[in-house]
């Protein structure tokens, strides 16, 4: 067989439906497809997997830090403080987004719309970041009009105001943000199909305790890199009052999760938990 002969017969295994009836028709070699396997529903539209909302929402988030990197440049450059609010915007679109892909990365069986993180969080979650950006926005316009006397202040403004924090302030709440993502990222790399965003109350056959990479250094990482990325996005913006306000909150959460966690944990791996939790600190404040 010539090279032209087999490239014709390899072209007719690819031919679309249209010309394999031209050629049935003039009496060419009869092919046949075979039937695609049929789609898991979870991953059509309205399913816990659709593929739609997945590609949706990635392209969402990705636009989303674009814009908001872009803007927080631009007003940095403009001198202003504002650039705050967009950078606090686009570290929250690298976490959702790191959220879904490193779990379809290293555990891609648990892959789904929740994995995102955006709406299964609770109204908690929501109302804390709007929170954050009205401190700042409010704190940053108040300091912005004292700067403007020209401007016409609708009330007399508080003397306690407190000032913008110093820049060594900034560089803190950056290194938290920076430190607080890179570990809760390895901790969902290192325990791959054993970690899950649902606490786990029976044992699954594949979930192996992790005691090596980041899980040598730390008990619960992703939550401790979540804990100081929290903390580290209220320096970053300046907060006071918000700052504190996720302090009690996400320490409230994870002392009560870590408890309840530990108790299944126990249950899972036995003495071989319990040696490894003696040895191995959380590194959040006052949880042992
Ligand atoms: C959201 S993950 C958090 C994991 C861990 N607490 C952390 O902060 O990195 C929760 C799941 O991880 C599992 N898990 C926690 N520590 C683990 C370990 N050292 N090895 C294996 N699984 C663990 C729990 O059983 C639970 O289902």
């Amino acid at each position: 067989m010539s090279n032209s002969d087999r490239d014709s017969a390899h072209a007719s295994d690819i031919s679309w439906p249209l010309e394999r009836t031209e050629n049935q028709q003039n009496g060419g070699p009869r092919t046949s497809t075979p039937a695609l396997p049929s789609l898991d529903p979870s991953f059509t539209v309205g399913g816990p997997k659709a593929l739609s909302s997945i590609s949706s929402r990635a392209f969402f988030l990705g636009v989303a830090f674009g814009i908001m990197s872009i803007i927080a440049v631009e007003l940095a450059y403009l001198g202003t403080p504002f650039w705050r609010a967009p950078c606090f915007i686009a570290t929250l679109s690298i976490f959702h987004f790191l959220e879904f892909y490193t779990t379809a990365r290293y555990n891609p069986a648990d892959a789904k719309l929740s994995s995102f993180l955006l709406s299964s969080n609770g109204s908690a979650y929501n109302i804390a970041h709007t929170s954050a950006l009205i401190e700042f926005s409010t704190r940053q316009w108040l300091l912005s009009n004292r700067r403007l006397p020209w401007l016409k202040m609708p009330f007399q403004l508080p003397t306690f105001l407190p000032a913008l924090p110093p820049e060594w302030y900034l560089v803190l709440g950056f290194m938290l943000v920076a430190v607080g993502q890179g570990v809760r990222t390895a901790a969902m790399v290192e325990a791959g199909k054993s970690f899950n965003h649902i606490v786990q109350s029976r044992k699954r056959d594949d979930h192996v305790l992790i005691k090596s990479g980041i899980y040598r250094i730390l008990r619960h990482p992703s939550y401790f890199g979540f804990f100081w990325w929290g903390l580290g996005t209220q320096v970053l913006l300046g907060n006071h009052i918000c700052f504190w306000a996720y302090t009690a909150i996400l320490w409230k959460f994870f002392a009560s999760r870590i408890m309840k966690e530990e108790k299944f944990l126990v249950k899972f791996f036995g003495q071989d938990y319990v040696q490894y939790r003696e040895r191995t600190p959380v590194l959040i404040p006052f949880i042992r």
